[in-house]
């Protein structure tokens, strides 16, 4: 239970303190952690020794053993969980030690495998291990691993996690709902497979990033791991290979398209919030013609949000906010950053939109600003510079496409390349979010030195690793100390030389989406507004100190993402009740909420956080 710290204490009013004191007192009603709370089951014997959520084996107590019925079943030695967690780490340590070629995809697999074995067998215990040891493990259960995991789906499945749902199930899926063991599920994260990182359609195989993401939403937000629901729907897949593969686990089938496609999606929204009304669904790694649409179709009547448009865009805000404070600016110079944008999909296009809007914003937030931020962005994607000469520019990107006035000036013109454009326009930023390895070339980093910006910012944002669009050191040997680089899936910094170091910023939706889904949980908010995502993106931007963003360091280690996560929950909390929109979770009312502190928002997301801590385990009859 988290103290009320002496500080907090003085500060506030009598009200406010009974308040808090009532969430600090009473677990019960406001919920820290069900962990302290009694479970009550209905099994026992080894039934509970092969229940992941439940089993605490070898940890155990002898009067637990005689109460559930599992004496004999364990060897004699009972062990603290601490005893059991450096067991397991002794094991996975040594296949580091042996690895001889150090570090290597088969090595990552290896580590993937064993966590998800332990993943399989004790919840807890594989969510301590991975809170504990975050910045080894995300990219273990996250990116870059996790692609590989999709990739090699067929071969890694053991245990099914999570639902699927397929074209075949049609007119089934509400009652399939039921088929989920959990009565209460918070957050479903759902993908159809389509685009999964930057590997394309990997069909069924996709449903791995689903519960990649939601491991950081149980390590991060503290989201209950009884209460996330990884989900596939599978309406085929385009991928030749995958179409021809018999090992394949999914319908060997093309992908379902228009009406047909959106009534499956639909039926799935209409399932699981009859069964889960509260539930909060996040849409990822959908392909972008769909990723859109299906955000327009449901954002306003539920509560969902897609991470690729809407998180992406956050984190991206942040970062370009710090790189603007990296060059010594003030935050609200941030409108005339001229930048170049490579790739004009789901996260491309999110990405601009949404740091348009926070250009305009802070320029007045009218029609003259809005035209202004609008001539800040340059985007090119796979055929070049789009202008609104081309004939087929995507719906999306049209508002974006540079207008002819502009061109002649600038001397470019409709499919202009990359290196054109970073030549032409001098940008204080290149965005990548192309998913081509190696676009931010040597030419093309040549071409930045010419950038109008003390502190040339270069954000190479494609996943997995090998689809990043330069790596640090490319970045940092042709640009030199000054300039300001992050990437989508972890890099090293690099060594300088003299002591210097070119700081590698992850710059990852990852530091956002817990946080979105966290405060919208805790919040009751109905919908997430964009108000709320924008307050989310403020305050990872404002989490970042000056002395930081002044070295170069933009985004904050992933060991700080718990810390971050609730922060930025917090932020969306207030947004919520600011735009009145929070109806209140559990015996928080809105009214209660409404009357929070800042400081008394961050206790109140602080204590609704679970913790890995095994819960006492009460046997009942039927
Ligand atoms: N760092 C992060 O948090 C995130 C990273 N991403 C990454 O962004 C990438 C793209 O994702 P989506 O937009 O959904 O994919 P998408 O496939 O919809 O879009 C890719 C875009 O890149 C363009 N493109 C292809 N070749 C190009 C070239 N040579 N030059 C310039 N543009 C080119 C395409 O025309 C298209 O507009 C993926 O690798 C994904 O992993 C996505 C979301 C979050
Ligand atoms: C990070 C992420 O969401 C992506 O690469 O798609
Ligand atoms: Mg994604």
């Amino acid at each position: 239970m988290a103290s009320i710290s002496r500080n907090l204490r003085r500060s506030l009013t009598p009200d406010r303190l009974r308040l808090l004191h009532l969430l600090s007192q009473h677990p019960r009603e406001y919920v820290t952690a069900e962990c302290h709370r009694p479970v009550v089951l209905h099994k026992r014997g080894p039934d509970i020794l092969h229940d992941p959520w439940f089993n605490r084996g070898t940890a155990f107590s002898m009067t637990e053993r005689d109460r559930l019925g599992i004496r004999g079943l364990l060897p004699p030695n009972v062990v603290s969980s601490q005893q059991q967690i450096d067991r397991f780490m002794l094991d996975l340590q040594r296949l580091q030690k042996y690895a001889r070629d150090g570090p290597s995809d088969t090595l990552a697999l290896a580590k993937w495998r064993i966590l998800n074995r332990l993943h399989d067998r004790n919840e807890t215990m594989y969510y301590k291990v991975l809170i504990n040891n975050i910045e080894e493990y995300a990219p273990i259960v996250y990116t870059p691993t996790v692609g590989l995991v999709c990739q090699n789906y067929s071969g890694l499945f053991r245990r099914p996690r999570g639902m699927y749902f397929s074209s075949d199930d049609r007119g089934e899926m509400m009652s399939m709902v039921y088929n989920w063991p959990a009565d209460q599920v918070d957050m479903i994260v759902v993908t159809d497979g389509s685009r999964i990182l930057g590997l394309g359609d990997l069909g069924v195989q996709g449903i791995g990033i689903a519960i990649g993401k939601l491991d950081l939403y149980v390590a991060a937000a503290g989201i209950n791991p009884q209460r996330v629901l990884p989900v596939m729907i599978d309406v085929g897949t385009n991928n030749e290979k995958l179409l021809k593969d018999p090992l394949y686990l999914g319908l060997q089938e093309h992908r379902l398209e228009g009406d047909e496609y959106v009534s499956v999606i639909d039926e799935f929204m209409e399932a699981v919030f009859t069964r889960w009304p509260n539930v909060i669904v996040q849409f990822e790694d959908f392909q972008s013609k769909w990723a859109f649409r299906l955000l327009q179709r449901y954002r306003k009547t539920y509560r969902m949000f897609n991470d690729d448009v809407q998180g992406t865009a956050g984190v991206a805000i942040a970062g370009l906010l710090g790189a603007v404070r990296a060059q010594g600016r003030p935050m609200i110079d941030f409108p005339k950053q001229r930048i170049v944008v490579a790739g004009a999909g789901s996260a491309g296009i999110g990405v601009v939109n949404a740091a348009s809007r926070t250009m305009a914003r802070m320029l007045g937030n009218n029609e003259v600003a809005f035209e202004s931020a609008r001539s800040q962005f340059w985007i090119v994607d796979a055929h070049g510079l789009i202008t609104e000469d081309r004939a087929d520019v995507d719906p999306d990107a049209r508002p974006f496409a540079r207008r002819k006035g502009e061109l002649g000036h600038q001397g470019l013109s409709e499919g202009a390349s990359l290196v054109e454009v970073v030549k032409k326009v001098k940008p204080d930023v290149i965005l990548g979010l192309s998913a081509v390895g190696g676009l931010f070339s040597k030419e093309v980093l040549e071409a930045l030195k010419d950038s109008s910006s003390s502190r040339p910012a270069i954000f190479a944002m494609s996943n997995p690793t090998k689809n990043a669009e330069c790596t640090p050191g490319e970045a940092f040997s042709i640009l030199g100390e000054k300039a300001i680089f992050a990437s989508g899936s972890p890099f090293h910094d690099v060594d300088l030389g003299d002591g210097k170091i070119g700081h590698s910023n992850q710059g990852n939706n990852m530091y956002l989406f817990p946080g979105i889904g966290l405060g919208t949980l805790l919040s009751g908010a109905r919908v997430i507004s964009d108000g709320m995502l924008q307050a989310a993106a403020e305050r990872l931007a404002s989490y970042m100190k000056e002395e930081e963003v002044l070295q170069g360091i933009i985004y904050p280690p992933i060991s700080r993402i718990r810390d971050i996560t609730k922060e930025v929950a917090a932020a969306v909390v207030r947004e919520a009740v600011a735009e009145d929109l929070a109806e209140g979770y559990r015996e928080m009312d809105a009214r209660e909420l409404a009357r929070l502190s800042e400081e008394e928002t961050i206790e109140y997301v602080k204590t609704n956080m679970w913790s890995p801590v095994y819960p006492t385990i009460i046997y009942r009859k039927d």
